[in-house]
């Protein structure tokens, strides 16, 4: 199956949701205040946030429809869902000079982390880049072996320590057999306990230290890898890490397991983060960065072009 269809069909749910939110809000004369109001309000309960909600009832406004279709409601809501997604639809620039380029991948157990760094480093090794995994996460024994699984999956190496052991040595590890080894990426997986945010800000900012100490400019992206399956929640967690982890853009994962896909859009309207990639599913192929027009499409429910 190609990209596209991968797409399309894992933005199926949300799709389908937002077109029963939609049903019936059609017009055969100029579109009333009332109708204009019930779209906003099946835009914000599709999940796509209040302000994307209201830009997009704005614009519809403003094109003065004599009518309006389901078919012309959808395009326009493709159009608009385009033009917020796509200022923010950046892919991961790995610029980092001296290399390794650094890249700290933050987020809640559970959001996807793990994976997403197997399927980063696999997109990057396709580039031809030479990517390097860090166990970070020594919270968890699991989180070790499951990043050591990835490794073996993407034929990539992987730096770990013992469960329990501390991060920033691992990291400092990390860059030096990176640095050693002509090695571009190195990828840091890290323990997402949220729960305690000053436990969680004191090992960032230790790991920060110790990689500002061997390269000024590192680490080069923050990553904040999030769960759309937890809808509006998963709004929440951008904010509470951009206080505490100095998020430089995002990943969001699981689209294809949710009729909350919205929650994209909402993402980028609210914070303006870099978006680099999606994910629509579990193979190592089914994370890259997007296109703002086919996801917009696939989000309205029209079929790609
Ligand atoms: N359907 C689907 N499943 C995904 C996607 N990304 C990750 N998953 C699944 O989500 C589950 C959790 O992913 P992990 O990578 O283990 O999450 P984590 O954040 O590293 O979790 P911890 O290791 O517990 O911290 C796994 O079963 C993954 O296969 C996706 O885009 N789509």
């Amino acid at each position: 199956m190609s990209w596209l269809d991968r797409l399309t069909g894992g933005f199926r749910k949300t799709a389908d949701r937002i077109g029963e939110n939609i049903s019936g809000l059609t017009s055969k004369t100029a579109l009333d205040t009332t109708t204009l109001d019930d779209i906003e309000e099946a835009l914000i309960a599709s999940d796509l946030g209040p302000e994307a909600s209201k830009r997009i009832r704005d614009a519809i406004a403003a094109r003065r429809f004599e009518q309006l279709d389901e078919r012309g409601l959808r395009t326009i809501l493709a159009e608009e869902i385009e033009k917020i997604l796509t200022p923010v639809a950046k892919p991961l620039d790995i610029h980092g000079f001296p290399r390794p380029h650094v890249i700290l991948v933050i987020g809640v157990n559970g959001s996807g982390k793990t994976t997403t760094i197997g399927k980063i480093g696999h997109h990057l090794m396709e580039q031809d880049y030479g990517v390097l995994l860090a166990a970070g996460d020594t919270f968890r024994a699991a989180a070790i072996e499951q990043l050591k699984i990835w490794g073996e999956r993407i034929h990539a190496p992987v730096i770990a320590g013992k469960e329990g052991g501390d991060p920033a040595s691992i990291v400092f590890d990390g860059v030096k057999q990176a640095t050693e080894t002509g090695i571009d990426v190195l990828i840091v997986d890290t323990a997402g306990r949220l729960q305690n945010k000053q436990h969680l800000m004191d090992e960032l900012s230790k790991v920060r230290r110790v990689l500002g100490k061997l390269n000024e400019a590192a680490p080069h992206d923050v990553i904040l890898v999030l769960d759309a399956t937890t809808g509006q929640n998963a709004l929440n967690q951008i904010e509470v890490f951009q206080e505490t982890a100095g998020v430089t853009g995002l990943v969001m994962t699981k689209l294809d397991g949710t009729a909350r896909g919205g929650v994209l859009v909402a993402a980028a309207e609210k914070f303006g983060l870099p978006i680099h990639a999606i994910g629509v599913g579990e193979g190592v192929d089914d994370l890259r960065p997007f296109d703002p027009r086919a996801v917009a499409r696939a989000i309205a429910g029209l079929p790609p072009q």
